[in-house]
């Protein structure tokens, strides 16, 4: 079959015959435009066109093997007959360019929050606007961090510190330091490679990684990045068609994940209306003339029509049933629904709001810890079930508030997107190692010579409880003050 040409396929370039094409290879996508997750616009943006480099962060690789029917596969393009239109560098590329050339070196990031500053300037603005967005005024997503700064230590002295360990186990596997890598999805916005950079960093420090179902890169090439004995869990987003669902599970199952965690804080995404407005930037005027699109919600809305939300505890059973692997709820928010999971018999919780980017005003992860473990404890129920805490953990003294307070590890999110997507998997590699160096320090400081001597009397938490007033709103004035020109609100 000789091959199609550039000009083949840019005859098919409206709604009702529509080819476009992926990886060198053209699609006719005409009946699926109405089905795409994302709205029809940003397909027909494409239409006749080589579509690779917008469908390549969104989209793990196979996407169109499994889920587009093989009828339309219409077959591989002669590249080289392809006009590429080069979009025409825009002075804020320039601009972003610019600032590249100027980023501090690598060894001028002293902690996480250095590579939040560096990641904030040298982003493309829809990848900044998707991982920093958090839910509405972005009041959890700052209360998630500054809940930390209500927690003071009462360090012990004269201990012998010579030597301190803080390796621990998760789920029965053993790790050396008490943080993992939460699932965060869409990898490839912030580096080309996606995910497997984290997969890569996460071996090197014998970190586990939590493999999210939106992940850029395809499941099983984030299976095959890993090195030996490399410990890999499956962050599960449920979808409505349970066939689907049990299809990932036990093929997860069988490459080795050690952990399931079933994300539940998700019946529908939050609204982040940073990621929602880079959507209106992209798709130009006619959206903003009120022809909403799906992309008009951000790529969030866009990738996640699929997760169902009729999900509930009378659906533990049959993942039981289905699996072998440890089942972890990932986003409980208060004590009652902890007890709920130890007698559901599930093997751990995470307690989280999800970054800050669902349920704006739900409260931090520490808090709620903190109000979970003395309930668990009069109950006797402290062993049955492991407990992590994820949000706006970005110090290793976080890290050993959340242990002393009774959780088994934390997870971190955005500080291991912002490292790769500024300096790629040095950036990643240097963020773990920071850790690891204040964590040592800090142990050090706080009198623990191991993980297990950490406990709540090397705390006065007395503070944590007393939301004197929420995180100041400063996004509030920026977004909304009609003096801020329109440009810089997206700055
Ligand atoms: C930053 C970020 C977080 C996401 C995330 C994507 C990004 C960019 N995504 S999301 O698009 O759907 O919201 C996921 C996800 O795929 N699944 C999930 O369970 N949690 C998701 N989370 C939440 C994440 O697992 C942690 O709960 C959160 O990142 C912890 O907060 P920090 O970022 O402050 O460490």
């Amino acid at each position: 079959m000789s091959l199609l040409t550039g000009v083949d396929v840019a005859k098919h370039n409206k709604a009702d015959d529509c080819w476009v094409i992926v990886h060198g290879r053209a699609y006719n996508v005409t009946e699926f435009l109405p089905e795409h997750p994302g709205g029809s616009k940003i397909i027909l943006k494409y239409a006749g066109k080589d579509a690779t480099e917008e469908f390549e962060p969104i989209h793990p690789p196979d996407t169109l093997e499994k889920y587009l029917d093989k009828s339309k596969h219409l077959g591989p393009v002669d590249m080289t007959t392809v006009v590429t239109e080069k979009a025409e560098e825009s002075p804020e590329e320039r601009e972003r360019m610019k600032r590249i050339q100027e980023m501090p070196l690598l060894e001028q990031c002293y902690n996480l929050l250095d590579f939040e500053a560096v990641a904030r300037r040298v982003m493309k603005k829809t990848a900044w606007g998707y991982y920093s967005s958090a839910a509405d005024d972005e009041i959890t997503l700052r209360e998630n961090h500054s809940a930390f700064h209500r927690i003071w230590f009462r360090p012990r002295i004269l201990i012998d510190v010579e030597k301190v360990d803080f390796s621990t186990t998760m789920l029965g596997t053993p790790c050396s330091i008490p943080f993992y890598v939460t699932a965060t999805a869409l990898g490839k916005l912030g580096h080309a490679e996606g995910e497997v950079v984290l997969t890569r960093s996460a071996h090197q420090h014998n970190v586990i990684q939590m493999i999210p179902t939106l992940a850029s890169c395809a499941f099983d090439e984030i299976v095959d990045a890993a090195g030996p004995g490399q410990v890999q869990w499956l962050q599960l987003y449920v979808n409505k068609d349970r066939a689907i669902t049990q299809r990932i599970v036990q093929h997860a199952e069988k490459r080795g994940c050690k952990g399931l965690f079933i994300t539940v804080d998700a019946p529908q995404l939050g609204r982040r209306e940073k990621d929602m407005r880079m959507k209106f930037t992209d798709e130009g005027s006619n959206v903003q003339g009120g022809q909403a699109t799906d992309t008009s919600q951000g790529a969030a809305r866009a990738i996640s029509t699929f997760i169902d939300p009729s999900l509930s505890w009378a659906d533990i059973p049959w993942f039981q049933s289905i699996t072998k692997m440890p089942i972890v709820l990932k986003g409980v928010q208060r004590v009652e629904d902890v007890v709920k999971a130890v007698e559901a018999g599930v093997q751990g919780v995470v307690l989280s709001n999800h970054g800050g980017r669902q349920l704006e005003f739900a409260r931090s992860a520490v808090e709620v810890l903190a109000e979970t473990m003395p309930v668990l404890r009069e109950r006797g129920l402290e062993n049955k079930i492991e407990i992590y805490v994820d949000g706006g953990i970005r110090r290793a003294t976080d890290i050993l508030k959340a242990l002393c307070l009774g959780a088994k590890g934390v997870g971190i999110g955005r500080p291991f997107l912002y490292a790769m997507s500024a300096y790629g998997q040095d950036g990643v590699d240097r963020a773990m190692q920071l850790l690891k160096d204040e964590m040592e320090m800090g142990m050090r400081l706080i009198g623990a010579r191991n993980v297990g001597e950490l406990n709540p009397g090397m705390l006065d938490a007395r503070g944590l409880f007393n939301h004197a007033s929420p995180p100041s709103d400063s996004l509030a004035y920026a977004v909304y003050d009609p003096l801020v020109n329109p440009s810089q609100r997206l700055a």
